[in-house]
């Protein structure tokens, strides 16, 4: 799963594909950079500050690992910037079409980012911050998916149903139903359990709670999605009805109902909440809909399927499935 967001990320990102997930599955060094970066990033939330200053300073342990992996990666995002300067420039010249991924936005100005602040420095933060934003978020999201559908055959039935239906024109925004079992999945197994924030001065909480400032609040997401209060007693189902209302002008049309930001927060809410919310839907449900229709998934027994201890929630132990084709 890694290795097709991977692909599909880099591709929206900065137009290029680097075809991780081609048969061969190719080991390549700035893809093994990135998933080292991301576990040192993990590793620097668990200790206190000072330990991990302080082995950057000096050069040791995860944070040896992480000055490498970031040169790797570092070098690999400032040549995808070079070319694609190169490349757009040389379109522009020839009037030919120019791509329509983030980069090429951002450096035709399209973006509405002020020009003079495009420093190759910019750039590259821009770029990785996109990419890890976008590549494990739906990774996780689609294993857990896939498990709760295979766990759930009711659920199976009536996405297959669906996509037979909406098959063709502007597909997508007709998987009403799939798109409720999507946003079930993330209220159960949200891909970011967590969310860490830091006041800068004394505040009140809407709660009423009063902070100093400088105080650290954990959210947790994932028992957010799990609450009897919020959810009902049925919380514990996979229950993708629960995101779909009849249609206010047509009774016999099926709508995605809208659920508060600060209800369902896998996406958080607010002034910060995710940018990439839709692009991730669409994604998601490109996915699982061409893959569902074509596989049928049943998961290994005995195999443990849990939570791993993460910024991120993946499988402890990955998934195991078998996999046939449908009839
Ligand atoms: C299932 C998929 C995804 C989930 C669950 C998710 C969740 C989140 C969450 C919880 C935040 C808030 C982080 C914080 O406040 O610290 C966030 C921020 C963000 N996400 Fe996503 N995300 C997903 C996919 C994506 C994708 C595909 C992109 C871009 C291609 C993206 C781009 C961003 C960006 C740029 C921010 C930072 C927004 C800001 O700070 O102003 N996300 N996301």
């Amino acid at each position: 799963m890694k290795r097709l967001t991977f692909d599909t990320i880099c591709s929206l990102v900065m137009g290029f594909d680097p075809k991780y997930l081609s048969i061969e599955l190719p080991s390549l060094p700035y893809a093994d950079a990135f998933d080292v970066i991301e576990q040192v990033i993990l590793y620097r939330h668990c200790v206190p500050t000072t330990v991990w200053k302080f082995q950057r300073w000096v050069g040791i342990g995860d944070e040896r690992k992480m000055r490498e992996a970031q040169e790797c990666f570092d070098g690999f995002l400032e040549e995808r910037i070079r070319v694609k300067k190169k490349d757009s420039f040389e379109k522009k010249e020839m009037e030919t079409v120019v791509d329509d991924d983030f980069l090429t936005m951002i450096l035709s100005g399209e973006a509405g980012i002020d020009q003079g602040k495009l420093t190759d420095g910019f750039l590259r933060d821009v770029m990785f911050n996109l990419l890890v934003a976008g590549r494990d978020t739906i990774a996780a999201a689609l294993s857990w998916f896939f498990w709760l559908v295979a766990k759930n055959p009711n659920v199976e039935e009536k996405i297959l149903k669906e996509l037979d239906q909406v098959m063709g024109k502007d597909e997508l925004n007709k998987m009403v139903y799939l798109h409720g079992a999507m946003c079930e999945t993330l209220r159960l197994y949200p891909s970011v359990p967590y969310e860490h924030k830091q006041s800068i001065e004394p505040d009140v909480l809407p709660s009423g709670h009063a902070i100093d400032g400088n105080t650290r609040i954990l959210l947790s997401i994932f028992s957010m999605g799990r609450m009897e209060e919020i959810w009902g007693s049925d919380w514990m189902d996979f229950k993708p009805e629960r995101w779909i209302s009849v249609g206010s002008t047509d009774e016999k049309k099926m709508v995605v109902s809208h659920v508060p930001a600060y209800k369902f927060a896998a996406f958080m809410a607010g002034p910060r909440t995710c940018l990439g919310r839709k692009i991730a839907f669409v994604q998601m449900k490109a996915v699982a809909s061409c893959v569902l229709c074509r596989f049928k998934f049943e998961v290994v027994d005995d195999h443990p399927v849990v939570p791993d201890a993460s910024i991120l929630m993946f499988m402890k132990y990955g998934l195991k499935v078998r996999v046939s084709n449908r009839a």
